[in-house]
This record gives structure tokens, sequence and C-alpha cells, in this order.
């Protein structure tokens, strides 16, 4: 079983808005609403590629309500804290002339004491019958910011394998906790390492960089693929480069759930990094061509496979100066 938590989940609502332009009045052409937040839509997608898995969080007033009906109506298991403070909104704006999307996304409620240690005994609870565990996403209000760290050291001690796909201050503690792996994409990976990337040798740097922060294996998600520094079959860490030509997006809200999800998906199937990092690319790309955040079509993204480019890159050129991890 996987476990995705999602503590700030939300209400995604997605509006086309043609030729949107800040300061005007406009009328959307199209809207979708679905339950999101970045650990539910990585089980919305595991669940379409048909792997098992649990939803977990925080959901509070109706809109909490909202986002576990949605669960439930696409039977995806779901196990939520139910809290007092409402679960909030968020909204993304895609221009269909343009292509560009503007996201605004609440805070999120207000987790009490209580309700936190609640939500801590269900997911030790879950890990129980688990073998991996997904934490994605900002932390509503209330949540200290080492919150991750907490929840990656006392799921390892199980002998689950753990994910962190965060950011800011949340994501360079929990990095410090040593989990399974970190998926941070361009910005992100850039403020948690410290420096700008101009090239390919920065974002490589950058891997190694994560990796002496903590985190056992690392992937930068960016626009045309990813670049990966993973754990091999003998244990070493093995550098990989996966590309492909940016598709023509619809929405691009949420790609990077369906990456990661694509990901695990391979991982959970016993496949080797080359096939994890293709189907995860396959994945991500598949699903910008849906309106609305994280929808995939499973067997598109199966086709899209094969025109992924997946490198091993060596030791030699592209990381030269640079130092192993340890
Ligand atoms: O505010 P967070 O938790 O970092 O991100 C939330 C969010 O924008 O990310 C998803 C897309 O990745 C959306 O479903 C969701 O509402």
């Amino acid at each position: 079983m996987i476990i995705t938590v999602t503590l700030n989940a939300a209400i995604d609502r997605t509006l086309a808005v043609p030729s949107f332009t800040l300061g005007r009045r406009h009328r959307a052409v199209e809207q979708t609403t679905m339950a999101g937040g970045k650990g539910v839509n990585v089980a919305r997608a595991l669940k379409l590629l048909g792997q098992p898995v649990i939803a977990t969080g925080f959901a509070g007033g109706a809109t909490g309500t909202r986002i576990i009906e949605h669960l439930t109506e696409q039977s995806i298991l779901n196990d939520f804290v139910r809290i007092r403070e409402e679960s909030r909104t968020s909204t993304a704006v895609v221009d269909p002339t343009t292509g560009q999307q503007t996201e605004i996304n609440e805070r999120g409620p207000r987790v009490s004491e209580q309700e936190l240690e609640l939500f801590v005994d269900k997911l030790l609870y879950l890990a129980k019958g688990a073998e991996l565990c997904v934490f994605a996403g900002s932390l509503p209000r209330g949540i200290s910011d080492d919150l991750y760290a907490r929840l990656v050291g006392e799921l390892q001690t199980l002998g689950v394998m753990t994910v962190l796909d965060a950011e800011g201050e949340p994501l360079r503690l929990g990095v410090r906790a040593q989990p399974d792996l970190v998926t941070p994409n361009e910005p992100e990976a850039e403020e948690l390492v410290g420096h700008e990337f101009v090239d390919e040798a920065d974002r490589l740097r950058a891997l190694r960089e994560i990796l002496a922060l903590g985190a056992r294996q690392a992937i930068i998600t960016l626009p045309d693929g990813c670049v990966a520094l993973l754990e091999g079959a003998g244990g070493q860490r093995e550098l990989w480069r996966a590309t492909l030509e940016p598709l023509e997006p619809v929405s691009a809200v949420g790609s990077g759930d369906a990456f990661l999800a694509g990901y695990l998906a391979a991982l959970y199937q016993g496949e080797g990094p080359a096939e994890r990092l293709a189907f995860a690319v396959a994945c991500g790309a598949e699903s910008t061509q849906h309106f609305g955040a994280g929808t995939l079509d499973p067997k598109a993204a199966r086709r899209l496979v094969g025109a992924v480019s997946v490198e091993r890159l060596e030791h030699g050129a592209p990381l030269a100066g640079l130092t192993e991890p340890q």
C-alpha cells in the first residue's frame, strides 16, 4: 500500500480565461472543480495507474466534506482527520490563448495540537500496512515547519520508504531527516541549495548538494523532463537525465504530481531507474493534456514512454570537478 499525506488539502478550481489580463473583468469559458492538494493529486494518479493507495491528511468544514466526497466518488481510499476550521480552495486560471497559468492558493485552515496528534496516530496506524509514504504540499497554519522531518523519522523507524515533495523551510528541515527521495522542481531546488541554476552542470551539482543535505535520492523536475541522482542496484549512486519534447499544454497544474505518481507506480512494480524515470516523465507530460489539476490518461501515458529519452550520465565529462556525495 502507498500512503499519500496532504496536510493542506484543497478543492482545486480551474478556470479557462482567454486573454487573461490583470485588472480586467473576465468570463471563464470553461471551469472544473476537484479534490486537490499535491498528495491528493498523487493519490488520484496512482489510483488511475492501478496502484494500491490511501489518501490521508486534514479535511475541515464543508470544503473538507467535498474533498472526501470527490475522493470517494473516484473510488480513492481515504482516511482524513476532520478538523474544526475550513479546508482551502485553490484557484488556477489557465489562459488558452497563451498557455500561461496563474495560481492563487489560499493559506489553509489552522490545525490545533490535538488535531495534529490525532493525525500522527492515524498515520502511524496506516503505516503498519504500507511500504511507501508520500508527503506532499504546503503545511496548514498551526503546524511547525519541522513536521515533515518528524514524520519522515517516525516512518523510517517502521521501515516505510518516505518521499517528500515540499518547498521552503518544511523541505529544508525535512531533507535533514534523510527521506528516501525528494522531488523538487527547479525553483524549489534552487531555493533549497541556495543558488540559481544557469546550466545543466548547475542542476547536476545541485543533486549532489541535496544528497549532501541529507536526502538519499533526489529528482529535480524540469519542463522537458528531469535530472536525478538515484541509488542503483548495487547501492551506488547513479546520475540520470530524462527528456521529452514538451507537448503543447492544456493545463500544466499538477503535472509534477502526475510525474511523481508515475515514478512511484513504476517503483512499486519493481522497475529499474531508467523505466521509472521514463514512465514518470510520460505521466507528467500526459497530464498537461487535460484541463484540471492532476488528471491523467494512463493508456496515453504508456504510449508516450517510447518518446522519452533516458540517459545514464557518466562520472566523466558532465560531472568533472564535482565530488562524490558521502
Ligand atoms: O499550496 P501547495 O500545497 O504547495 O500546492 C497546492 C496546489 O496548488 O498544488 C497542486 C498542484 O500541484 C494543486 O492541486 C494544489 O491546490
